[in-house]
């Protein structure tokens, strides 16, 4: 069975509303996958929606209202599938939302898993950081809402934080478009070298 059918069959048995038509073949061997995770409210879809363009689906999980979000985006100089997911506080599921993300993360190949957090509240959100990955998922860790951060007077220091996780990190506003283009080549280098 070749990649292309095996995502079919994913596709089919996640989703009932809408059969997405982007899996061609040519799609399956070059298209990379980004998936958004994170607790709610601290914007994911803000984010979703600055690195995707005009064609989105939602979908359904079967048999649930969770409504999962994809996109594409070119992020260094490649067209990447974008995944928007509800938001999620553990990946031990207990709601709806987290059983249905948690599914997606373990069933799906993504190429990074970007963890998206509330710079007021990075403290609380770190531990499903190591969560994700002692889960062996590729991890690269996104701060957002640094404006409000740094009105609060709540200084990150992102590079510390990175070398301590050992993972890429990167502060954004994405609300005012700060950051993104960081977060975009920051996203090309480590899955250039997962790759490599
Ligand atoms: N100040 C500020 N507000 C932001 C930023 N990013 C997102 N927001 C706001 O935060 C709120 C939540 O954003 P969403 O993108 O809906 O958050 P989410 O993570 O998708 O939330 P769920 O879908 O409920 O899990 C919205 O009102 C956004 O406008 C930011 O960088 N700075
Ligand atoms: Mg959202």
């Amino acid at each position: 069975m070749d990649c292309c059918s095996q995502k079919g069959n994913v596709l089919s048995r996640f989703f009932k509303r809408k059969q997405d038509n982007s899996f061609s073949h040519q799609n399956c061997n070059t298209r990379k996958k980004l998936v958004l995770v994170g607790t709610p409210n601290v914007g994911k879809s803000v984010i979703f929606n600055r690195l995707t363009g005009a064609y989105v689906t939602v979908s359904n999980y079967p048999g649930t209202t969770v409504e999962i979000f994809r996109g594409t985006g070119r992020i260094g100089g490649e067209i990447f599938e974008i995944i928007d997911t509800p938001g999620m506080y553990s990946l031990m599921p207990i709601t709806e939302e987290e059983r249905v993300t948690r599914t997606l993360l373990f069933n799906e190949n993504f190429d990074i898993v970007v963890h998206v957090v509330d710079a007021k509240n990075i403290e609380r959100m770190l531990s499903m950081t190591m969560q994700l990955k002692e889960a062996g998922l590729p991890v690269m860790l996104v701060v957002n809402m640094m404006d409000e951060a740094e009105r609060l007077g709540r200084k990150i220091d992102l590079d510390r934080l990175s070398a301590l996780l050992d993972i890429p990190v990167v502060g954004t506003s994405a609300a005012l478009n700060r950051g993104m283009d960081q977060m975009r080549r920051k996203v090309a280098e480590y899955v250039k070298k997962r790759v490599a």
